[in-house]
């Protein structure tokens, strides 16, 4: 593990958050599957359609195995059943064991629902609650990944500078902890990268390539999911809160 293929790992999974993300603006904002409480199926529930859509496809899942692997966590590990899937032997850097733990899935599931899902979905109600839950359990999924990663990150340039993050860490001082860590330029060209992903991936393509979209002011509004939101997704959020949880793991790297 270096700090290349950590970070061919976060490019990656940039594929996977902005198909993730075009997706989920294919469908209106249909608010009622986040009302809590939710009424259906006769019965009254004690969370929205959406959560309840993600606590039983986790459950699933975890059965599958999915949480065996270190790099997934849980948006509610205290209903993941054990898995029933036979061990498999993931070959990715191991973590250490007392940091492990360190995830931000509660900001995840907060800033997705509270604050950008209504920056990406149109305005509406189709009723098809069932297609949009799966479409943000895939989102949360994927970006939870990623965020969380940062604890491979964190990691790895631990590994790579212990002289000075054990001072940071003794002292448990988080403001050097992320300057340390930080790297404004790596930052920007990621940003700038994600942007232009969405604007290759989300075109529309015919048989001859895709389709020339004409002056740069009609473009945005024939890309599937608007660049600048994805750009604005990663500088507000994802970044910020990849950077908290290398700083979180960090600190507890020495326990
Ligand atoms: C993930 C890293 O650490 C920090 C977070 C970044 C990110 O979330 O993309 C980018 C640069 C660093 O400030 C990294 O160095 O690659």
């Amino acid at each position: 593990l270096s700090l290349d293929t950590v970070r061919d790992f976060l490019t990656r999974e940039e594929d996977t958050i902005v198909f993730s993300i075009i997706e989920r603006a294919e469908y209106p904002l249909n608010l009622p599957s986040y009302d809590v409480p939710a009424y259906f199926a006769g019965s009254r529930h004690d969370a929205s359609f959406a959560e309840l859509f993600v606590r039983e496809s986790e459950a699933v899942q975890a059965k599958a195995g999915r949480y065996q692997n270190q790099e997934e966590i849980p948006f509610f590990p205290f209903r993941v059943p054990f898995a029933l899937s036979p061990p498999y032997n993931f070959t990715s850097v191991k973590l250490y064991p007392a940091a492990a733990f360190v995830n931000v899935n509660d900001e995840i599931w907060s800033i997705y629902f509270n604050q950008f899902l209504s920056l990406l979905a149109k305005n509406g109600d189709d009723g098809n609650y069932a297609a949009t839950a799966a479409s943000d359990l895939v989102c949360l999924q994927a970006l939870s990944k990623r965020i969380n990663y940062g604890r491979y990150v964190a990691e790895v340039k631990f590994r790579g500078d212990q002289q000075n993050y054990i001072t940071s860490i003794r002292n448990k001082d988080k403001d050097a902890l992320m300057k340390l860590l930080s790297s404004e330029s790596q930052e920007d060209v990621v940003k700038r990268r994600v942007q232009k992903k969405a604007m290759v991936f989300g075109q529309n393509v015919t048989s001859d390539g895709p389709v020339e979209t004409g002056d740069s002011k009609s473009s945005q509004a024939s890309f599937k999911a608007d660049p600048s939101l994805v750009y604005k997704l990663y500088d507000q959020w994802v970044i910020p809160l990849t950077k908290q949880v290398e700083v979180e793991y960090l600190l507890h790297r020495l326990d």
